[in-house]
């Protein structure tokens, strides 16, 4: 495939970052990716495992003469991070993101960024329970989606050249407004991750189990909980802090029906429970008959057929 980009600067090298990095340089879509993370344990690390072209020691040496910059940071320390590089920023580059929550993001980042400086906020649905320099590997973003939220006036050639990017690594391109992205993530994702480390924390919490036999007798709805609650804590603080509205909003409808299921099984109204459950099944079977199954082996025929 042929280069996208002169230089890439990524900015925190964690899973996201680094999956990009080898992603972007197996696949020859830039012609230099250079890498910074704030803690030095982290550049060694990446320097040890060549996870970029180079690492700096510096976030402005780093994005020195790049064309894009990915803000690859917890949601939270996007603000910050942006502040630290907007003086070296290359006149006409593009600054892109990967967090997590959209809204909190723009607000946090664009104020610290120079007229000429295009801004195209990103959001890769695809990631792991690990973090850090280690965790990253090329085929994360294969067949996964990854939302793009052009802002208003944004130069058109700079969203479409970060579409390529994301396509050239694997990655399916959809634009979405940032409200609405964080609404859909709230529902998709934030919610059920606070729900995973909950059912977790119950469990842990639960004195007449031990953990022991929780660990030993785990089936697979559990099992998947605590792969989930086992995510990064600094992340997911970030995501619940800056997507207060949305995430707010879905735990209050979730936990009414909450309230009904748990009436249901006290009065035993098998009829609701029966009646809600067929519903359900009715959104995963949906999911399957879409084509969006991006687990199921045939995935990527699926999606070309
Ligand atoms: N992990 C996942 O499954 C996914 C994460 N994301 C988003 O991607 C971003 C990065 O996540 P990961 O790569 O998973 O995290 P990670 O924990 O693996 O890496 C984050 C990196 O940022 C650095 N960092 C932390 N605080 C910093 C600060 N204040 N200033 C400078 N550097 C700092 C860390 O040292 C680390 O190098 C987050 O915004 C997250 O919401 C997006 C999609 C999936
Ligand atoms: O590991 C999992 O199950 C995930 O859900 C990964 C993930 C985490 C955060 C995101 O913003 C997008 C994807």
């Amino acid at each position: 495939m042929s280069r996208i980009y002169g230089r890439i600067a990524l900015i925190g090298l964690g899973l996201i970052a680094g999956s990009m990095s080898l992603a972007i340089r197996r696949a020859g879509l830039a012609g230099e990716v250079v890498g910074y993370a704030r803690s030095e344990g982290t550049r060694d690390i990446a320097r040890e495992i060549g996870l970029c072209d180079r690492i700096e020691d510096t976030a402005a040496a780093a994005v020195e003469g790049a064309d894009l910059v990915v803000l690859c940071v917890p949601v939270g320390a996007m603000g910050s991070v942006a502040a630290e590089i907007a003086p070296g920023l290359k006149p006409g580059a593009t600054v892109s993101d990967v967090g997590s929550v959209k809204r909190a993001v723009i607000d946090a980042v664009a104020p610290h960024l120079p007229d000429g400086v295009h801004f195209v906020p990103a959001h890769p649905l695809a990631g792991t329970e690990h973090s850090g320099p280690r965790s990253g590997f090329p085929e994360l973003f294969d067949n996964r989606w990854c939302l793009i939220v052009p802002q208003e006036g944004a130069d058109r050639g700079a969203v479409d050249r970060l579409e390529a990017l994301w396509q050239g690594i694997g990655a399916l391109t959809d634009e979405m407004d940032a409200d609405h992205h964080d609404l859909v993530l709230a529902v998709t994702s934030h919610a059920p991750h606070l729900i995973a480390y909950t059912m977790v924390g119950v469990a842990d919490d639960l004195g007449r189990v031990t953990d022991s036999e929780v660990i030993k007798y785990s089936a697979a709805g559990f099992r998947d909980f605590t792969r989930i609650a086992a995510s990064d804590p600094t992340m997911w603080r970030d995501v619940f802090l800056n997507n207060r509205e949305a995430t707010l909003e879905i735990l209050g409808r979730f936990t009414e029906e909450l309230f009904a299921l748990q009436r249901a099984i006290r009065t035993g109204d098998g009829d609701h429970l029966h009646a809600y459950f067929t519903r359900t099944r009715a959104i995963r079977r949906g999911i399957i008959e879409a084509g969006q199954d991006t687990d199921a082996p045939d995935f990527g025929r699926a999606r070309s057929g």
